[in-house]
């Protein structure tokens, strides 16, 4: 926070400056002037986005402009009906979603094989046709099924998509997440197994989306997995922990040597934030955690 409101009092004395004093501006207009100004400052190493279901308060239109100002370059987690809105303000969805039956009911049950695979066919022209080239998928949760059979069947399961995925450029990512916290009983919950699963796919049109918060509640070792796995995933999600608030020193990670462990892979994905913020100025959570992982 003390980085973040320090921003905000920097923009204020920018925006008071006289090289951004017009005749006939306000101070709102000269803070947004300033901000914006600031937000181009991002060092470039890292493309940031952002997972819009944390600013469920805020409407997208506002949260795309506000986006803009602080420097991210994607909103995500959204479907269809939400691109146009980001597009009318220059911004990309990295990570869309909008196919499939949620987290619990994926690709680990072959009984649901054909609704994904129909679900995903429809919309994975639609994610290329909108210019974008990743769509989120799910393993579904575990079900007293072992680690080996849902393998086998999310490789049957997906290896069936994988044609229209090449097609037409799409790499469908599936999540790692924790099955400790949030999501009992899930099953792509360790970075090995998903690497497995890569392997069994078999194409480049498969990838993972690890999930700092979710693997570091699993495994730790969030540093060496990343070197390890890099080549595996296309896309990364950030998360205080313990609690899923802002990444900065109230929680255990060390996002800034994460991020650079990152840049070192040669990653030329996104990272995007996603904490839910305790404080009130959600938005000033958004903009330090998005400086926080800015790195060099
Ligand atoms: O629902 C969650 O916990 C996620 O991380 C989705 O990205």
């Amino acid at each position: 926070m003390k980085q973040a409101s320090s921003r905000r009092a920097a923009l204020k004395k920018i925006a008071g400056s006289a090289a951004l004093v017009t005749v006939g501006s306000t101070l709102s207009a000269r803070v947004a002037a300033a901000e914006q100004a600031m937000g181009t400052e991002l060092k470039g190493k890292i493309n940031h986005s952002v997972c819009k279901w944390c600013y469920d308060k805020v409407p997208l239109d506002q949260f795309c402009q506000e986006a803009k100002k602080i420097g991210l370059k994607s909103i995500e987690l959204l479907g269809p009906k939400e691109w146009p809105t980001l597009k009318k303000y220059g911004l990309t969805c990295a990570m869309p979603n909008g196919a499939g039956k949620g987290i619990e009911q994926g690709f680990n049950d072959p009984k649901l094989h054909d609704e994904l695979v129909k679900s995903y066919e429809e919309v994975i022209p639609l994610v290329a046709a909108a210019g974008y080239n990743q769509i989120i998928c799910f393993s579904g949760n575990r079900r007293g099924m072992s680690d080996e059979e849902g393998l086998k069947n999310c490789a049957v399961g997906l290896k069936r998509l994988m044609p229209t995925a090449e097609k037409y450029k799409v790499t469908m990512v599936m999540e790692l997440l924790n099955s400790k916290v949030n999501h009992k009983d899930y099953m792509c919950d360790h970075t090995a197994w998903g690497a497995a699963l890569c392997q069994q796919v078999g194409s480049e049109r498969f990838k993972l989306l690890y999930d700092i918060y979710h693997m570091q509640i699993m495994e730790g070792d969030v540093i060496a997995t990343i070197k390890k796995f890099h080549p595996y995933i296309s896309h990364y999600h950030t998360g205080g922990v313990p609690g899923r608030n802002e990444i900065d020193e109230t929680q255990e990670l060390n996002y800034p040597a994460i991020m650079k462990a990152i840049v070192e892979t040669g990653f030329k994905g996104f990272v995007a934030q996603e904490f839910i913020p305790k404080r009130t100025d959600v938005l000033a959570s958004l903009d330090q955690g998005v400086r926080i992982c800015d790195v060099a």
